[in-house]
Order: C-alpha cells, then sequence, then structure tokens
C-alpha cells in the first residue's frame, strides 16, 4: 500500500493547530519537527543530553508532516488545507510560510519513519513511554512503563506539552484520585494516572479518532480503571473530580476553564497545558477569574504549563 505524505512549513506556536488540522483531514498520523525543540540541550530517546549542534535537526521554524492512506484524495484537500493553515492567523497564531508539499511514501516507509523516530523515552522520575513494538526492560526500581502505538492521535507522549502534564502528575498525585482527561488523544495522561494510583480516570476527547487510539493503547497497558468517551470539553460530564487534566491549546483552554469549578471537589486541581508562553497570561487571568488558585507555574522551552486549585469548602 502506498502512503500520501504532506509537509506543511509553520512556526513552532502553530505546530499543535497544524497537526490538528491535518488529523481532522485525515491523516493517520503525524511527525513534528520543531527548532525550537533543539534551542538547549536536548535529551535523546535513549535518555541520554546531547548539544544539538552535534547532530542534524530542523534550524528554523517548524515542519508538521502528515501520512494519509491512498484512500484519501490528497489532492483534492490540498487547497482547502493551504486555506485553513493561513487562516490559522485570524486565532492569533503565526502560520509561518505556511506551504503545503504533497509526496508519496511506501508503507515500508512510512513504518520505518515512525520507527526512526520513537523509541523508549524516559519522560521523568517514574515514567517512561516504550512505543508498542519495542522490547523494554526498566532501568530504575518504580520506573512505570506506558505503552503507546503513536501515528493516529496526538500523544507520542514527548511532545514538551505531554511532558509539562507528565512532570506536574508526578509531584501532585497520591493515589486513589478521581481524574478526568479532557483531549486525552493518546490516552497517555489517563494511564500516567492510572500508574500513578489514581482510582478512577475519565477519559474524553472530541474526536473519535482519538477515543479509537486511546483505547488500543489502554489494551497494551496494565490499566482497568479508565473509561473513553467522545466528549465536547467537560459539557454534560457530572463527575466530582480531585484532578482535571487539559493539555490543549489555548484557544479550547479559554472555554474549559469556566466549566471546571463544577466538576472539581473542594482542594481539588486543575493541570493545564498546550499554553504557548504569548498566551500564558491570558489564561491565569482567566483561572483567577474563575476563583481558581493558581499553584504552580511550569514551562519547558516555550511553553506554560499551569496548576490551579479550587479552594476548601470553608474557603470559598
Ligand atoms: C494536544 S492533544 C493532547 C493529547 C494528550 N492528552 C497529551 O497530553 O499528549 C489535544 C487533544 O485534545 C482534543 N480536543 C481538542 N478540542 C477538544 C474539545 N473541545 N473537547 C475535547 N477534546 C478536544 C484533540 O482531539 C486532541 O486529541
Amino acid at each position: 500500500m502506498q502512503w500520501i505524505s504532506v509537509t506543511v512549513d509553520t512556526t513552532t506556536e502553530a505546530v499543535e493547530a497544524v497537526s490538528n488540522l491535518l488529523m481532522e483531514t485525515g491523516a493517520e498520523g503525524v511527525k513534528i519537527d520543531d527548532a525550537a525543540d533543539f534551542a538547549h540541550e536536548t535529551i535523546s530517546d535513549t535518555g541520554v543530553w546531547l548539544d544539538p549542534d552535534s547532530f542534524k535537526h530542523q534550524e528554523n521554524g517548524a515542519q508538521v508532516t502528515a501520512y494519509f492512506s491512498e484512500q484519501v484524495n490528497v489532492p483534492e484537500l490540498l487547497p482547502e488545507l493551504t486555506h485553513r493553515v493561513h487562516q490559522l492567523s485570524e486565532f492569533g497564531l503565526d502560520p509561518g510560510a505556511g506551504t503545503v508539499k504533497m509526496a508519496a511514501v511506501d508503507e515500508k516507509d512510512w513504518a520505518n519513519t515512525w520507527k526512526k523516530y520513537y523509541h523508549p523515552v524516559r519522560l521523568s522520575r517514574y515514567l517512561t513511554i516504550v512505543p508498542s513494538w519495542e522490547d523494554y526492560q526498566v532501568e530504575q526500581q518504580n520506573e512505570q512503563v506506558i505503552r503507546l502505538d503513536p501515528g493516529q492521535a496526538f500523544g507520542t507522549g514527548t511532545h514538551p506539552t505531554t511532558q509539562l502534564m507528565l512532570g506536574a502528575l508526578e509531584t501532585l498525585m497520591r493515589g486513589g484520585e478521581e481524574v478526568i482527561d479532557v483531549g486525552t488523544g493518546s490516552g497517555v495522561l489517563a494511564i500516567a494516572a492510572e500508574l500513578l494510583g489514581a482510582d478512577h480516570i475519565l477519559a474524553t476527547d472530541v474526536d473519535q479518532v482519538a477515543v479509537d487510539n486511546a483505547q488500543s493503547n489502554l489494551a497494551l497497558n496494565p490499566v482497568t480503571h479508565i473509561d473513553v468517551i467522545a466528549n465536547d470539553l467537560l459539557t454534560g460530564i457530572e463527575a466530582q473530580a480531585d484532578l482535571v487534566l487539559a493539555n490543549i491549546l489555548a484557544e479550547v483552554l479559554l472555554p474549559l476553564i469556566p466549566q471546571v469549578p463544577a466538576v472539581l471537589k473542594p482542594k481539588g486541581q486543575l493541570v493545564l497545558s498546550g499554553i504557548y508562553y504569548d498566551k500564558a497570561d491570558v489564561i491565569k487571568q482567566a483561572l483567577i477569574d474563575n476563583g481558581l488558585a493558581v499553584t504552580q507555574m511550569r514551562t519547558l522551552g516555550d511553553w506554560v504549563a499551569y496548576v490551579a486549585q479550587r479552594p476548601g469548602a470553608d474557603e470559598s
């Protein structure tokens, strides 16, 4: 079978939006090459610190490459895709050059592309992401392995916005929590939450492809306390949670924030990521305006994450 790749030249801030656009138009997976990920010393997929000057990488801006099966009429999609990439400027995102190029790829090459880029990554003190096809032996006591099959929904687990979420989760979780994971993508955060001791996780995504991908990824892991449903943000959700997680673009977090206090228990915490640094103040203000106290601000490269807490029952 032949695959078709579509490569968009864009900017760091638009990477996630462009990836979502490509997935929405039917891509089976996206690969991101982002110069910002190499602005400083970086960690290799085998966990070694690397000097970016010592290897070939994206030097400027970012490139998102999406893979479509031959059943999709990609040439017909290109004009609309190009238009939607340029339209991102209306949402305050700089699409950069926004050029869209198409090429044919063999299935063998496509599979190898994934295999070339995804190897086990020790992302945090306790969490290691392992692609479904790799054998992996834990290196440390207490190391938890998350097995993922990347290539469908967003969430190889290695994106800086996901790393920020996982790092925050490790500081917040004590065990026994009720968790809601909004925009679960590959299901990586829900799986991490169960491995770190959550009692139950409700994982949602507006995109059925992500819901299906998350469900397949759950089957790769020793998890039994996660329910995945298709849902728009927290609309209609009546659960009461100790933790709400959301790693989505700031534009989507803004309508989410006012929905959060109703599903958070007193002293419950909200963890938000996916915030490009120039949107951080707007998100912080929205948290405060909705009665949430900001308790942590975490950064990685140009990305920001916040932890915010609902006041206790006697404090509101
Ligand atoms: C950046 S990905 C995050 C995936 C994963 N949680 C992670 O941290 O790696 C954002 C996800 O949010 C989903 N999403 C976007 N808008 C949404 C909405 N209105 N309601 C629920 N999910 C949404 C997207 O489909 C996508 O899977």
